[in-house]
């Protein structure tokens, strides 16, 4: 056996560069890679390499050992042995491997300049040509994961034959479970290839739209044929063994008693199991949900804003459909003809589509077993589809200010019947104002009924909507919840005198909280509920900093994630491109990388929010 001795450079991240570039070129090779005395990085560097390298061996994608170099161990363990971090690549076939700063000219001069460009350049999987260096990047292998949309030809025609074979074979529905299988398996995108992922998903799921929209015809009739079934609000229901299975002790959820929720939202709760009210819902619900207070509320971010605003309007909902309910019952049918069904009763906005998805789905889930219904309006989707959804009248709407205001400057009749409205909620107001950006959010807010002892009764024509007169009007909430507040001592003065509404003020545009709160028909007695500390800092999170040097932080962030990042973890790059260097860089070493940027498409993000979320 010849051995070659490849020296891959000196320092950590030379080695590193020099390794991650040269692994396509180890598949199917047997070499060693022996690791030299090292110093400074050479824990990161050894359990780094020792991870990938079996990782990659486990797979059966590169045939590598590992031989502890002059007396240390691969894995370092913090060896404080001076000198250069060496790696010697050993090769057994004779045939070249890799090097750094190269010489190995096996197969003539032109792919050597190859070679040496594509180690010494550390290229990005997307520069990488593939089929120009005859290779194919290793697909990490995920146990018990989906398999994730395949690059090569030969396994897209796999895939292809595989739901070939299973749609001839199977009965129906065995077929319908077959395919939710490569659906999932479809959604998972692959780092820094997002527009391949959406052109295969497209492919994949090309045949199954019929199937899908035949699922949802099906589904749809049996709601319907459930409809009488639903639990009339407030009324008793089997829910809790139906949805939750094994049992819950109420007892354990005692600190919601306090609060006074509607049975049917406790049900949820429990289902949950969410066993305590976090602080800003229970600061929040007493006032919006029963002293029908307005509420400026700020809490660091995951800290259950969602539910602090969500809780009172489904709460609120709830009491006025028993109401409604009761009085149908006692007095007959005239009463139904005079109370408000089907209108839009609270609108919430948030500053971008992602979260008033996040926002949409989790009022949902909570709204389960209730009659209300909630409709996310966003931009990037079908504007057809959304005013389809609108024409169901949903009582609680969830939208970005852009697409809702098209809606309802095209004179949308479900956003524009604003009369019975109850509840206008801001979420993260802070970045609502934050560039200005929001025209549409100051036009929405224009058309807006004012709310009681303003010029209540009148109907209102602003620009191209008109607000149809109210038999009904209810007293609007308003809710504006941000993860950072700065009121001024003398906000609540200023409420009442009303001095923001000024006409100096109402030129200048929605640049603070207090400014968005008072146009939004805040009312001075509101609810101020902060709960910020100062240094903004979620309180379950831990800030480290780690100084290093811009060619070691992939090092850095890869031995982060593998020693520590069990769960998911949220990785923030300065750049698409830096996204794009990183995202390329994880999923070769094996991690399950998604990616969300600007210039992907909405269909895109979405789908990696939602799959995210489902993790
Ligand atoms: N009482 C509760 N107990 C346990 N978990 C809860 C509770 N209320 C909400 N959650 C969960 O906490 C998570 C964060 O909630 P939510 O999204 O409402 O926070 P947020 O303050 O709005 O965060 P962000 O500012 O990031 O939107 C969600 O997954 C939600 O399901």
């Amino acid at each position: 056996m010849e051995k070659i001795r490849r020296d891959l450079g000196n320092g950590a991240s030379e080695v590193g560069d020099s390794i991650f570039a040269i692994w396509p070129c180890f598949r199917g090779a047997l070499v060693e890679v022996v690791m030299g005395v090292g110093c400074g990085s050479v824990t990161i560097w050894g359990n780094l390499i020792e991870t990938v390298i079996n990782n990659r061996r486990e797979a059966g994608q590169i045939d590598l050992s590992i031989v502890g170099g002059g007396g240390v161990a691969v894995t370092g363990g913090g060896a404080a042995v001076m000198g250069g971090l060496l790696v010697y690549v050993v090769e057994e076939t004779g045939r070249w491997v890799g090097e750094k700063g190269g010489l190995g000219k096996k197969n003539g001069e032109e792919d050597d300049q190859k070679r040496r460009r594509f180690i010494e350049g550390f290229l990005t999987l997307e520069e990488i040509d593939e089929v120009e260096y005859g290779l194919e990047i290793p697909k990490p292998e995920r146990a018990n994961k989906k398999e994730r949309p395949s690059k090569t030809t030969e396994s897209r025609k796999r895939k292809r034959a595989k739901k070939k074979e299973i749609r001839s074979k199977t009965t129906k529905s065995q077929e319908t479970k077959q395919k939710e299988g490569v659906d999932g398996s479809s959604g998972r995108a692959k780092a820094g290839s997002e527009e391949k992922v959406d052109e295969e998903t497209k492919k994949v799921k090309k045949p199954k739209k019929r199937k899908k929209k035949k699922q949802k015809t099906k589904k749809k009739e049996e709601k319907q044929s459930e409809g009488s079934e639903k639990p009339a609000a407030g009324g008793t229901s089997d829910f809790k063994e139906d949805i939750i299975g094994d049992s819950v002790d109420e007892a354990d959820y005692y600190a919601w008693n306090e609060l006074r929720l509607h049975p049917l939202l406790m049900e949820s709760i429990f289902r949950l199991r969410f066993k305590t009210p976090t602080p800003i819902q229970k600061a929040c619900i007493p006032p919006a949900a029963h002293q029908g207070k307005d509420v400026i509320g700020a809490a660091e971010t995951g800290s259950g804003k969602t539910l602090a605003f969500g809780l009172p309007i489904l709460q609120r909902l709830l009491e006025e459909q028993e109401k409604d309910n009761n009085l149908v019952a006692e007095k007959g049918e005239a009463v139904e003809k005079i109370a408000p069904r089907s209108l839009l009763r609270a609108l919430i906005i948030t500053p971008t589509r992602e979260l008033a998805l996040q926002v949409s789905n989790h009022l949902k889930e909570v709204a389960k077993g209730t009659n209300t219904r909630v409709v996310p309006i966003v931009g990037g989707m079908s504007t057809e589809k959304q005013e389809r959804l609108l024409q169901e009248r949903p009582e609680i709407v969830v939208g970005t200010p852009g697409r809702l205001w098209e809606l309802m400057s095209g004179g949308e009749i479900h956003l524009i019947e604003l009369h019975s409205l109850s509840f206008f909620v801001l979420d993260e107001a802070d970045r609502m104002i934050e560039n200005g950006h929001f025209r549409e959010l100051q036009s929405i807010i224009d058309i807006l009924p004012m709310t009681s002892g303003s010029d209540e009764g009148h109907p209102q024509n602003t620009q191209n909507c008109t607000t149809v007169a109210s038999f009904q009007r209810k007293k609007r909430q308003t809710f504006v919840f941000s993860a950072t507040l700065a009121l001024s001592a003398d906000f609540r003065q200023k409420l009442k005198r009303g001095s923001l509404k000024s006409k100096q003020s109402m030129n200048d545009e929605l640049n603070s909280i207090e400014t968005l709160s008072e146009r939004a028909g805040m009312k001075a007695n509101a609810a101020i509920v902060d709960l910020t500390n100062e240094t903004i800092v979620a309180d379950k999170l831990e800030e480290t900093f780690i100084e290093c040097r811009e060619e070691d932080k992939d090092a850095y962030l890869y031995y982060i994630l593998s020693v520590h990042g069990h769960g998911r973890t949220m990785v923030f790059c300065t750049s698409i491109a830096a996204l794009r260097h990183t995202s390329s860089l994880l999923c070769i070493l094996g991690i399950n990388v998604w990616t969300l940027h600007a210039q992907m498409q909405q269909r895109a993000r979405l789908k990696v929010c939602n799959s995210c979320w489902c993790l």
